[in-house]
């Protein structure tokens, strides 16, 4: 209260030649002209923490920056929101208002009162960014997006920066792990997905190696990172800041990063035996999602086409695999992945968590080890043929899918959602696929189930590569030795425990198989036994993993998608949809 009545400031100011009432109390600062009548009377109003910066004299930066050194005026820019043109975000802009002052003295006090507000009401401003610009990312505009965009709009809200563009993959990585960090308050990566992940394990490596933890055990609680991550979308793949923003739209982030929003992301750790493979904070795949990742990695040269492409012929291989999925469910109280909750900034779900995580705010030390402390269930064990195996610890939305691939999977709950596709028939996987494009439960067939969780196991069912997958077209003769890592196992075997209840009703005979025309087995004549994992984009060299959830183990620059951000139900942007679908809230 004492601090409220301390910052407050009311005047009259002057925009050009109106007169308007300007009033800066407690968390807000807003102006309202005053000669209007009542009914014409507009208010315009902006949290205080939204204010990217406050000027002496009449400035403007677009297109580039002048500065009328007048002594009565200042100049306010702050976040303006502009919803044209989204798709399931909203898109932010620098609003700009210059006001003049009847004296100098009430000017400086101005520009003093909300400099002062500024700095109380949003603690997490950087001061000094270290960035890392993958020149060859996307279309390979990251220089010219951040030098553009996004430095002038640092350079307005005074932020330093140290630039770094990498020559060489990895790199940056390699510097997060070994140079001195000293100074930073955040890490900035001008890049897609594949940059985003660099940043993650360089980061995570070097905040456990200070702590003198060991990343490769998935017992040890990791210690959450101190720096905080900003994503400037400048990829051809940008999920990550999609997910987390709801737009891909660089001036919208460089925002986030100027006013120091704070999201914090769960984060998996794969391991293999007793190994850290990677991190992951979107998807980890096996099956469909690995293999569209391996086949596109042959296609490189048709940028993100190439998913769409490898999606397609992937799917006409219809291939499924056999496995051994554990996982270890996660409070059924707190949350579930079908209560068709949206994750939206300033989420319940996820603030509960932070106030579980870390009990005494942002004490980062009490973070506790929620792997074996925490009120933990039993393990679960399922065996079959699936035609994908997903954990997200998000949702994973994108603008392929704009609800994601488990859209009430939450940001920073500490948890995952499992989403398991039984092998069905060719046309029910499609419906499966196809359902991420809209509003449809993809999660209401009899064939897929989800479960949310804190840990997964998988492995491959022993000695069943043995066995010979004849039906894919008899092309194929006798099996030898060399092909053993070829064959598929000979149908889908009722698992032990859950799965001897299960009826999907999907079965497929043999006959039916064979009349299904996307059999690839119909033309190829080898057929993996096994799949790979894909890993956030990267594909993993293990099959068998064991999967952990670390809740809040990261920060980054953003607020979670905003409320009232509209998404079409056909997943195209607002102003281009013609459709007349439906809107969602
Ligand atoms: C019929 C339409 C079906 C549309 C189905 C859309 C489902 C889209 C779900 C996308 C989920 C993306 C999750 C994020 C993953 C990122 O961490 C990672 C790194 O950037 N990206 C990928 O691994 C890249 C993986 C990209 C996977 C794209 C799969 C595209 C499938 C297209 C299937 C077409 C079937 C057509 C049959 C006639
Ligand atoms: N200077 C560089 N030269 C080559 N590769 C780099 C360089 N800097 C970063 N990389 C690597 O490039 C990969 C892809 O980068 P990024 O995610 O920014 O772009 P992208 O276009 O979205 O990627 P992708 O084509 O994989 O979808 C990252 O995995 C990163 O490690
Ligand atoms: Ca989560």
């Amino acid at each position: 209260m004492e601090m409220e009545t301390e910052l407050r400031l009311e005047s009259s100011l002057w925009v050009g030649n109106k007169r308007y009432r300007a009033v800066l109390s407690g968390w807000h600062f807003n102006w309202t002209e005053v000669d209007k009548k009542n009914r014409d009377k507009k208010t315009i109003s902006v949290p205080v923490a939204e204010v990217v910066g406050v000027e002496e004299g009449r400035v403007e930066i677009l297109p580039r920056k002048s500065v009328e050194d007048t002594d009565k005026d200042f100049t306010v820019f702050y976040v303006k929101r502009s919803s044209s043109g989204s798709s399931y975000g909203l898109l932010w802009r620098l609003g700009r208002i210059q006001f003049s002052c009847p004296s100098r003295v009430l000017r400086d006090q101005w520009t003093k009162h909300l400099r002062t507000a500024l700095k109380t009401h949003s603690p997490l401003r950087p001061n000094r960014l270290l960035v890392f610009i993958n020149p060859f990312g996307g279309k390979k505009k990251g220089r010219k997006i951040y030098h553009s965009l996004v430095a002038p709009l640092f350079e307005l809200a005074g932020i330093s920066s140290h630039v770094i563009v990498t020559e060489r993959a990895n790199q940056a990585r390699d510097h997060l792990l070994k140079k001195d960090l000293k100074g930073f308050d955040g890490v900035v990566c001008v890049g897609g997905d594949g940059m985003f992940s660099e940043i993650l394990h360089g980061l995570i490596g070097r905040t456990q190696q200070e702590a003198g933890l060991s990343e490769n055990d998935p017992t040890v609680a990791l210690q959450p990172c101190p720096l905080h991550i900003g994503i400037i979308p400048a990829g051809s793949t940008d999920c990550v800041c999609y997910a987390t923003v709801g737009v891909i739209d660089p001036v919208t982030s460089a925002l986030h990063i100027i006013i120091g929003d704070s999201q914090p992301l769960d984060v998996c750790s794969v391991h293999q035996a007793s190994a850290l493979m990677r991190y992951s904070v979107s998807l980890l795949g096996y099956g469909f999602y690995g293999d569209v990742l391996a086949e596109s990695e042959k296609h490189r040269w048709m940028g993100p086409l190439r998913y769409d492409y490898s999606g397609t012929m992937v799917y006409l291989s219809n291939r499924s695999y056999a496995g051994i999925v554990q996982y270890l469910p996660a409070d059924p109280l707190l949350s579930s992945p079908r209560d068709r909750t949206r994750c939206l900034s300033g989420c319940s779900v996820c603030s509960r968590t932070t106030e579980r995580l870390f009990p005494h705010s942002s004490v980062y030390s009490s973070h506790f080890n929620q792997f074996s402390s925490d009120s933990e269930g039993e393990w679960v064990s399922v065996e079959g043929r699936f035609r994908c195996v997903s954990l997200t610890c998000m949702s994973s939305s994108c603008p392929k899918s704009p609800l994601g691939l488990s859209p009430s999977a939450h940001l920073a709950d500490g948890t995952g959602d499992l989403i398991l596709v039984w092998d069905t028939h060719p046309l029910g996987f499609l419906k499966f696929l196809y359902r991420h494009t809209s509003t449809q439960d993809q999660f209401d067939l009899p064939f897929v189930e989800v479960h949310r969780v804190k840990a997964v196991r998988f492995s491959l069912p022993s000695g069943k590569e043995e066995e010979a997958y004849k039906e894919t077209g008899g092309l194929r003769g006798g099996i030898d030795e060399e092909e053993r890592g070829y064959i598929e196992t000979v149908s889908r075997n009722g698992s032990q425990q859950h799965l001897a209840e299960r009826d999907t009703g999907q079965e497929m005979t043999n006959e039916q198989k064979m009349a299904t025309p996307f059999l690839c087995g119909l033309c190829c004549s080898k057929v993996p036994a096994k799949s790979v994992w894909n890993c956030d984009g990267e594909i993993l060299s293990s099959t068998e993993i064991l999967c952990r959830i670390h809740g809040q183990l990261v920060r980054l620059y953003a607020r979670g998608i905003e409320e009232g951000a509209a998404v079409h139900n056909c997943g195209k942007e607002n102003d281009k949809c013609q459709m007349g679908c439906t809107l969602i809230k």
